[in-house]
């Protein structure tokens, strides 16, 4: 587990943030109490055939009741922040209007909760649970998505800012894009080449109208959270270095150009043809808006090559000696090091946080007793994969990156979407029979790192 280097270089910077992540579907259960309105996750994960063994996020981690427990749970593992998502059909059951004060009480509690706890809240505008009253009348593919979004986003504002001082727009807008409108894998689960574009402008353009509206009243900070995902080739022929600038423009360059740099990154056209739109500068100029910091999710690479498919003509090549997650993912923490030190080449000194990071291996779905007694959860590689990881984020620090925090994705082994339960990315685990949570053997190491502030490596 150690690592080569001595271990007084592991220290990170003073004030470095250490938490961890989850998000309201995933974790919430009851997702139409209080006045709450349904999602498009709640219609999506009850429509057969969506999601593995027709699971649902009704009950998942039941956190909307176990919230206070929940709290000092994190509490007792020495977290310093949470990351977490707002349900906006919670605050908003139309999706705009009439306000549910009940659903904002829940966030209200929370935080306070978490304050009263000495745990800085993060609090994510939209991990992709869109009220289902807005996709009826068009979802992201309609234009006045970006004043909806606007709207959610000031009533949180007015509600929770100053107790809240970390704000994020969006939740990885590359997921809901790909998933959502061209593969159709996640909600809406629509598959138009057509509407991908659409969707993902419009996101950027919520994302911008909504951090103009933080502007007019907010005193803190917002930022917007991608995921990147750094392309390799997978031989040096001009046919593989091609297929990387299109994987990497459409996964990476995508939204970060826009936000950053007003801009979107020409393999775009190439890759989209005539499905592409032109837009007008307008559109650029709501979508590039100042932002306090970048929230960065890392989980893996992808070594690419030039291949027939939809609609990149990339293909992903499986690393023979590569260790890999239950997920498919590949374990390669040098990407989440070549990961920062490409966003603060190409757009500069802005801070960043990252905002997810973690592994699903196999855990068992009963903690069982050890020697002591005590519920226990051996998790080796998830440890490995965390410490070589938070290892990456240090090299990046040293080499000029203004990282300034870490959230582990997840607190709680929680819904992984159209893949149900089958996948736990916990740091703590979740009995889903009894909701029992019993913190892993990577959340003890964990809580060592963060009283350490990264020394324990
Ligand atoms: O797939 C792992 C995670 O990736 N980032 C978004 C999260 O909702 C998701 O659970």
């Amino acid at each position: 587990m150690t690592d080569s280097r001595n271990a007084a270089d592991r220290t990170f910077p003073n004030g470095f943030l250490w938490g961890a992540a989850t998000a309201a579907h995933q974790i919430e259960g009851s997702p139409m109490a209080d006045g709450a309105g349904p999602s498009i996750w709640t219609r999506f994960a009850h429509t057969p055939g969506m999601t593995l063994n027709g699971d649902t996020g009704d009950v998942a981690c039941d956190h909307y009741r176990r919230w206070k427990e929940d709290v000092k749970l994190m509490k007792e593992l020495g977290l310093q922040a949470y990351r977490f998502s707002v349900s906006w059909s919670r605050i908003l059951p139309e999706g705009t209007g009439r306000v549910n004060q009940a659903g904002l009480d829940f966030y209200s509690r929370l935080v306070d909760e978490l304050l009263a706890n000495g745990i800085e809240p993060l609090l994510t505008l939209y991990h992709w649970d869109m009220p289902a009253a807005l996709d009826d009348r068009g979802g992201w593919l309609n234009r006045d998505c970006a004043d909806w979004f606007a709207e959610y986003g000031q009533v949180m504002y007015r509600a929770l800012d100053g107790r809240v001082k970390k704000w994020v727009t969006l939740n990885e807008p590359w997921v809901i894009t790909d998933g959502g409108y061209l593969h159709g894998a996640l909600a809406p689960g629509h598959r138009s080449r057509f509407e991908a574009p659409i969707a993902s402008h419009n996101l950027m353009r919520a994302h911008g109208a909504a951090v103009q509206a933080y502007r007019a009243e907010g005193k803190h900070e917002i930022g917007l959270v991608v995921n990147i995902e750094p392309k390799y080739a997978a031989t040096d022929s001009a046919e593989d270095a091609a297929a990387v600038k299109r994987a990497h423009a459409y996964m990476n360059e995508q939204y970060l150009d826009p936000a950053l740099l007003g801009t979107y990154p020409p393999e775009l056209r190439e890759i989209f043809g005539e499905a592409w739109p032109e837009w007008p500068q307008a559109d650029f100029d709501l979508i590039k808006q100042k932002l306090d910091f970048i929230g960065v999710n890392y989980y893996t690479r992808s070594v690419t090559k030039d291949a027939v498919s939809y609609p990149l003509n990339t293909g992903v090549v499986r690393q023979p000696s590569g260790t890999y997650t239950e997920t498919g993912w590949e374990v390669f923490p040098q990407g989440l090091t070549d990961t920062l030190t490409w966003v603060k080449d190409r757009y500069g000194d802005i801070p960043m946080y990252i905002t997810e990071n973690g592994a699903a291996f196999f855990d068992p779905p009963v903690a069982e007793p050890d020697s002591t007694g005590q519920r226990r959860v051996r998790d080796p590689l998830r440890m490995d994969y965390l410490q070589k990881h938070i290892g990456a984020i240090h090299d990046a620090i040293q080499a000029g990156c203004d990282i300034r925090g870490y959230m582990v994705w997840s607190l709680l082994d929680n819904l992984e979407w159209s893949l149900g339960y089958s996948k736990r990315f916990g740091v703590v685990h979740v009995n889903y029979a009894t909701q029992d949570r019993t913190p892993k053997d990577s959340a003890r190491w964990y809580s060592k790192v963060i009283a350490s502030n990264g020394k324990f490596l």
